[in-house]
């Protein structure tokens, strides 16, 4: 499994952009048929990524789940949070079946046992961005909807970021132990998210952009406020940003991205947020 040990901010300053993209910046999260799981030491948050063509493809496939949990299974102590961002597709949670169309979301619950992914159609498969936390109590496993989530519509045309946060796993939603997960989706024409950047020292974060258009890019902002970096993302990638860090992005184009979570407090406006005049 790729292993992401935590980067601090004073030797971030002095990383090249291959150091800074090895990692924080995470790719090719769907194969055909496979897991891809990236487990980072900040927060002991862990991004996965299923894409099931053909076969009914379980979460911990090609896990050593024991080396690398030191559980029996992955939910032993954690709990999952899963956007669908392809075709239609299931998700059979211990027995259950939950059908996840575009865009849909899955909380699972820690304590489940057995999670396999498959798509209703193997020419358009299901695609399953998907991010984990640690858990210490059972919650309930909940599919939520677009209609479901709760829309803060923020942002104007004029800064070029009018967009809608759809708050999905939210407190306001729904009780998790520390994960909270939505989607931010901006308008045409409207091209940054964020603005103005914030950290939140008790959590850290993690973006995922898709619906980028072919040949368009997002420049992800990340670093201490006053010691900023910028990393190139293309469709359908991650990025880590810890608590120190900033987590903005401006697009060539219109783009949606899932943010995802986790730490001390599950408080969504505890931010600390910076004028953008006081950026460097
Ligand atoms: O801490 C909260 C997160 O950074 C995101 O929800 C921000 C976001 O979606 C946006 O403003 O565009
Ligand atoms: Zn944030």
């Amino acid at each position: 499994m790729d292993i992401r040990y935590s980067a601090n901010q004073r030797d971030f300053k002095r990383y090249t952009t291959e150091e800074v993209r090895q990692e924080f910046l995470m790719e090719n999260l769907f194969r055909a048929d496979m897991v891809t799981a990236v487990y980072s030491h900040v927060d002991r948050m862990v991004t996965f990524g299923c894409m099931p063509v053909k076969e009914e493809v379980p979460l911990d496939k090609g896990i050593d789940v024991w080396h690398n949990f030191g559980t029996k299974f992955i939910l032993e102590r954690r709990e999952i949070g899963i956007f669908n961002v392809g075709g239609a597709g299931t998700i059979t949670a211990d027995g259950v079946a939950y059908e996840l169309g575009y865009k849909d979301c899955l909380y699972i619950t820690m304590g489940t046992k057995q999670v396999t992914f498959k798509s209703q159609d193997g020419d358009r498969p299901a695609k399953f961005y998907m991010v984990s936390a640690p858990a210490h109590k059972a919650c309930q496993t909940k599919l939520l909807t677009i209609k479901d989530a709760n829309k803060v519509p923020c942002g104007d045309a004029k800064t070029s970021n009018k967009r809608t946060i759809n708050q999905f796993i939210h407190p306001d939603v729904l009780e998790t132990c520390q994960l909270s997960m939505g989607m931010t989706s901006l308008e045409p024409g409207s091209v940054w998210n964020t603005m103005p950047a914030h950290t939140h020292e008790r959590r850290m974060e993690i973006y995922f952009y898709f619906e980028i258009p072919e040949n368009e890019v997002v420049f992800h902002m990340m670093g201490e406020p006053q010691e900023t970096r910028h990393v190139v993302m293309q469709n359908e990638q991650a990025i880590i940003s810890p608590s120190w860090s900033i987590h903005a992005g401006c697009g060539t184009a219109n783009y949606t991205f899932i943010w995802a979570m986790g730490g001390e407090n599950k408080a969504f406006d505890d931010m600390d947020h910076i004028k953008n005049t006081e950026l460097r």
